[in-house]
């Protein structure tokens, strides 16, 4: 791939919102804003009592205003989402437009959090919602300006790539071919054992070679090398991959960082190419996302990660099914309406459908796309008993007559009021990747915007990163990897709620509440 060495973006810089607040300071270089994080404790006491106690804790964020320039390292570059991805960047950058039967289509965003949602910033002086785009929020990096690059077990070049993937109309294909003729994945590490068999008349593309320190090494080289070639400030790495088999925690091999690396050394066979590339990037001081359902991060890389203060983030991409169920079953819950059974059916025909045709990589998914509903239950003893759940079934069959059109059948089945019952029935068929692809997006440029904030509170005596497990991506993630300890939040409107009052807090505005209470008791009396 020809280094991309320019330093002019293709995007038009956006002007950081100046609040006007005591809170908050500019400088040329930085937003400091002081906030006050209000929270409630709650504990029960001896005679069931509660005691609640409101409580305030101090923060100063600090915010680094220059977008860098980036580079958006993929594994799995010659797949659908990657091959999509980057035929779209470069429609969207070059502004192409396409003929279908539809008519002329032009490029766009969709299904991206940050280039194509909006968020509430404040009201009008009519007391109307005021909306901005939500990468105006603070300085984002623009997805036109990605350097791009990766790595794939597969030769094939994007332009082939894309073809194979059959997502993209053929008149846009045409006309970005010769441009994703000239990216070509960088070979990459196969481990048989760990995707299914299925994949292995794709596997060309290879890293000499069976020693995982080395594999490990060159994948270090690989992204220094892209980073210099381009010149860039930094490199986000995220695994669009095949999903691998879920790898067995064993004491001594991956529990802990020390038995980790010597795992590694040792080139044991339960360590994973998404671990070896999770490790690598961690080495390198470079974030690392897994967009797939396996357990990428066992404990020793996740401990690894936080002494070295790396962002890591995951798991599996949320983009169709889950992403609804993370919605509807908040609803019904929410509403006081007992979903007592859930089916979750899809069959697809692209590679993803014929490597999940294989029972491990099933299973991984199935995890995945079971326990998005556990915090909503969790949520209302009202409905459910302790440990009691909804019945749960995903199916997931691979039908290649249909391609990346993915077909999900989902029905809800729930207890409502006096004995009745209500059954939802969902009908919902696309291209997979073009759901998929946005949120890789979403998730670089999330990911790159948290190295660039730090914190300081409470007796903390100098700014700092956020955990580095990045738990505010979770709105893009299915299976939301999470601080150890923590609890794990689905419901996809507070993920959003969270990601947007964060980002709030950062420029020193309140939490949005939604209350309108200037609607309902005006502080100023008209009667
Ligand atoms: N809607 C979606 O498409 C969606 C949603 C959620 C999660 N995902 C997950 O995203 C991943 C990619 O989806 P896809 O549709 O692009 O799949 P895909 O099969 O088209 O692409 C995966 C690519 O990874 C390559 N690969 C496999 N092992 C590799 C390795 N060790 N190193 C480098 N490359 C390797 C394959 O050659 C292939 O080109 C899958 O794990 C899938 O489960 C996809
Ligand atoms: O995002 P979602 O629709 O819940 O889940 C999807 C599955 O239904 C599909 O079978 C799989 O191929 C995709 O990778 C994705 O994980």
């Amino acid at each position: 791939m020809p280094p991309n060495t320019s330093q002019t973006p293709f995007s038009e810089p956006v002007q950081p919102l100046k609040v006007t607040s005591p809170n908050v300071k500019y400088t040329d270089t930085h937003i400091i804003a002081d906030f006050v994080y209000q929270n409630t404790t709650v504990s029960k006491n001896i005679d069931g009592t509660l005691e609640i106690i409101p409580t305030d804790t101090k923060y100063q964020f600090k915010t680094e205003l220059n977008v860098p320039k980036v580079g958006l390292m993929m594994v799995g570059w010659g797949g659908n989402n990657g091959s999509t991805l980057t035929a779209s960047i470069i429609a969207n950058r070059r502004n192409i437009t396409w003929r279908t039967k539809d008519g002329v289509k032009s490029p766009n965003y969709f299904g991206s959090v940050v280039q194509a949602s909006t968020l509430k910033l404040g009201v009008d002086a009519n007391g109307n919602d005021y909306y901005i785009p939500f990468n105006h929020i603070l300085p984002m990096v623009h997805p036109n300006d990605l350097v791009l690059g990766g790595w794939d077990i597969s030769s094939f070049n994007l332009a082939q790539a894309m073809e194979r993937a059959q997502v993209l109309d053929y008149d846009l294909q045409r006309q970005v071919s010769p441009e994703l003729e000239l990216l070509k994945p960088l070979p990459s590490i196969y481990y048989p054992d760990f995707i299914a068999a299925n994949q292995s008349d794709r596997a060309d593309n290879l890293i000499p070679g069976n020693n995982k320190q080395e594999h490990l090494e060159h994948i270090r080289k690989d992204i220094r090398k892209f980073k210099d070639d381009n010149q860039l400030d930094k490199v986000i790495v995220v695994w669009t991959a095949n999903t691998e088999r879920f790898a067995e925690i064993i004491p001594g091999v991956n529990d802990t960082v020390d038995n980790l690396l010597k795992a590694v050394e040792n080139s044991h066979p339960e360590i994973s190419p998404s671990t070896i590339f999770a490790l690598a990037c961690i080495h390198e001081k470079t974030p690392f996302i897994n967009g797939s359902p396996q357990n990428t991060f066992v404990p020793g890389c996740i401990q690894l990660a936080e002494r070295e203060r790396v962002y890591i983030g995951g798991d599996d991409f949320k983009s169709g099914q889950t992403k609804v169920k993370s919605v509807l079953v908040d609803f019904l819950v929410n509403a006081g309406i007992k979903p007592i059974g859930i089916t979750s059916y899809n069959h697809l025909g692209n590679n993803d459908g014929k490597n999940l045709s294989a029972p491990q990589q099933f299973r991984s998914k199935e995890i995945s796309k079971s326990n998005v509903v556990d915090d909503m239950v969790a949520s209302n003893q009202i409905l459910y008993k302790s440990g009691e759940h909804p019945d749960h079934v995903v199916v997931i069959k691979y039908v290649p007559a249909v391609g990346d059109s993915k077909r999900a059948l989902d029905e809800y089945v729930s207890e409502i009021f006096m004995g009745g019952k209500n059954t939802i029935s969902l009908y919902n068929t696309c291209e997979d990747s073009l759901l998929a692809s946005p949120l890789i997006l979403d998730l670089t440029i999330i990911t790159e915007l948290m190295t660039r904030i730090e914190y300081c509170a409470g007796d903390m005596k100098e700014f700092a990163p956020f955990d580095a497990v990045l738990s505010i991506l979770s709105f893009m993630l299915k299976a939301p990897l999470v601080p150890p300890g923590t609890p794990v939040v689905n419901a996809l409107n507070k993920q959003r709620m969270a990601m947007e009052n964060l980002f709030r807090a950062c420029i020193g505005l309140a939490p949005q509440n939604e209350m309108l209470l200037e609607h309902k008791a005006p502080a100023i009396r008209k009667y």
